[in-house]
């Protein structure tokens, strides 16, 4: 692209030294500068790009983008602007000439059930035959090929990025997981979505945000941000059930899409049955209620499906082929996943790690267990992030009838703090901590007997544990296997 065209968007910027013909690529990371870049330093939370931009010019890049002029030695143009963080969002996706406007834009926000959701509504466009990207906790899902991101909500740049890569591979829609970190650190600039969803809003991340009003503010962002242009065919998906919808309802004029299960909602689900490892219900629809008979299990993810069909049925897709699409849903990668083993006990893979989802979790497997039988639930959580959520998680917890407290990437924090903290919310004794999670896994083996049912939280998807800065691999499924064959078989 050419430097004047790109740097065009900039309203307020001052130009030092001499700008380039063209700009070959836009990089925020000096170790990923190619020749002919443009490269903007962003001050980060750990370290600033603008200590790194010599660096940049060093392998390649003539534009650098800055909030203050720097000593650069080499052939490069200097761009000073107010905002580093606000010019790249500009930059990216006019780089990338606004790709979200050419793709139907899906975001899903909330608490929990964010990834299950997104990637509901993917598997549905998928099976329905439509080319559909997919971002989020779990990576970038291009046409099958998974890419690893660092974040659910990845920065302005691979946003835009990511976004592109999906237009030009054909597809016709992306579903994005949205966080409240993204929404808030401007990382969704210049993203156009047509239909925003949101799940529910419960206690979480309370070290970035401080209070549970900031928190569901950030997540409104999502909604206010579709903006007034009524000749644009947008919708707003909102959970009947928890008190935040009515706030967003009133952030956006677009037409408001609600479902639930308590409360009055255009997709309503009743007479909600747990059996045979099976979830059935009767969804009532604008077109009459149709019976569902699904896969995923627990209360959640009837949430999850009847969100998915408010999209759907928002963006006129016939309420009969999306159903035949739920009843085929496999399960969402661990979320509620169960392992397949030839051992007599059940044993589930679970992302929960919020009071809340811990809850939900529980109250998903509750159903499938005989009275005489175990429910054993093993939870963790992090090193050195939100620790008010501690006592609520294991408060959660209790109703389990044995509960192992360990670990979830215990990151530069002691084993014993973490479970300490966990420990306080505890409402029985019948539960020990055990901060190393490999040990707690083989505990939780040790202690079963046949027809109990264990859930392992908080790792889902994840093979591996942060201790310190560095990962280690860690699979509670091949862990409690093999603990399980020793024990059993
Ligand atoms: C606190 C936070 O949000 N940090 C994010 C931030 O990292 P950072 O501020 O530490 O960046 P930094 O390492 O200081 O680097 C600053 C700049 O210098 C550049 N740099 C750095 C080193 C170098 O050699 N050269 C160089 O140019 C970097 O590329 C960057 O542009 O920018 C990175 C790149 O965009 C993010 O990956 C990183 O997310 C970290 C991994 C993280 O854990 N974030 C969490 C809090 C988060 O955002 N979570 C949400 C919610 C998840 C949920 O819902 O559960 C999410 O969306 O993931
Ligand atoms: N609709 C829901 N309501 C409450 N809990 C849910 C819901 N959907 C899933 N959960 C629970 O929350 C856990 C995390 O689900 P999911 O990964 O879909 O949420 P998320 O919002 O993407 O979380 P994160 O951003 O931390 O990845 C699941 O393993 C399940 O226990």
């Amino acid at each position: 692209m050419y430097a004047e065209e790109l740097l065009s968007t900039l309203m307020q910027k001052r130009i030092v030294g001499q700008l380039p013909r063209v700009i070959k690529d836009v990089a925020i990371d000096s170790r990923s500068v190619q020749p002919s870049s443009l490269f903007i330093c962003i001050k980060g939370f750990t370290v600033d790009g603008h200590d790194f931009a010599q660096k940049a010019v060093d392998a390649g890049a003539t534009v650098i983008v800055t909030e203050r002029l720097l000593q650069l030695e080499g052939e490069v143009a200097q761009v000073i602007v107010n905002s580093t963080d606000r010019t790249l969002g500009i930059l990216a996706a006019k780089f990338f000439d606004y790709p979200s406007k050419d793709l139907t834009m899906i975001g899903v926000t909330g608490t929990n059930g964010k990834t299950s959701v997104a990637g509901i509504i993917h598997n549905i466009f998928v099976g329905l035959g439509e080319k559909s990207a997919l971002s989020g906790t779990i990576g970038f899902n291009l046409n099958g090929v998974l890419y690893e991101s660092a974040n659910t909500t990845s920065d302005a740049l691979n946003t835009q990025q990511m976004i592109f890569r999906a237009k030009m591979e054909g597809c016709r829609a992306m579903v994005m997981e949205v966080s409240s970190h993204g929404l808030q650190l401007g990382r969704l600039a210049g993203v156009d979505y047509d239909v925003a969803v949101f799940t529910n809003l419960t206690h979480d991340h309370l070290d970035f945000h401080g209070t549970m009003e900031n928190y569901g503010n950030a997540k409104g962002l999502l909604f206010s941000q579709l903006g007034q242009d009524l000749e644009k065919n947008k919708h707003v998906v909102l959970n009947a059930d928890d008190a935040w919808s009515a706030r967003y309802a009133e952030m956006t004029p677009f037409p408001i899409w609600t479902y639930g299960i308590n409360n009055d909602a255009i997709f309503k689900a009743e007479n909600c049955r747990y059996e045979n490892g099976m979830t059935y219900f009767d969804m009532i629809t604008p077109e009459g209620t149709f019976p569902i008979a699904m896969h995923l299990l627990g209360e959640f993810n009837v949430y999850n499906v009847l969100a998915a069909m408010a999209v759907f049925y928002a963006r006129q897709f016939p309420i009969e082929a999306i159903i035949e699409q739920i009843e085929k849903l496999p399960p969402v990668k661990g979320r509620m996943e169960k392992v397949d083993t030839e051992l007599p006990i059940q044993i589930f893979i679970d992302y929960a790690h919020t009071p809340d989802a811990i809850e939900k979790a529980i109250n998903a497997a509750l159903p499938y267990k005989k009275r005489e039988n175990k429910l054993i639930f093993l939870v963790g959580t992090g090193g050195g992030r939100d620790k008010t959520k501690r006592p609520t998680m294991a408060e959660k917890a209790s109703v389990a009838d044995y509960v192992i407290l360990t670990t979830d990437d215990p990151r530069y924090e002691e084993f014993d703090s973490i479970t300490g903290d966990l420990a306080k919310g505890m409402q029985h004794d019948n539960f020990t901590c055990i901060g190393d999670r490999a040990e707690a896994v083989k505990h939780a083996i040790s202690i079963a007997e046949p027809g109990d049912i264990i859930i392992f939280a908080g790792k889902g998807h994840e093979d591996y544990q942060i201790i310190e800065n560095t990962k280690y691999p860690h699979s509670d499924a091949q862990i409690a296997i093999e603990a399980g064959k020793l024990k059993f078989v």
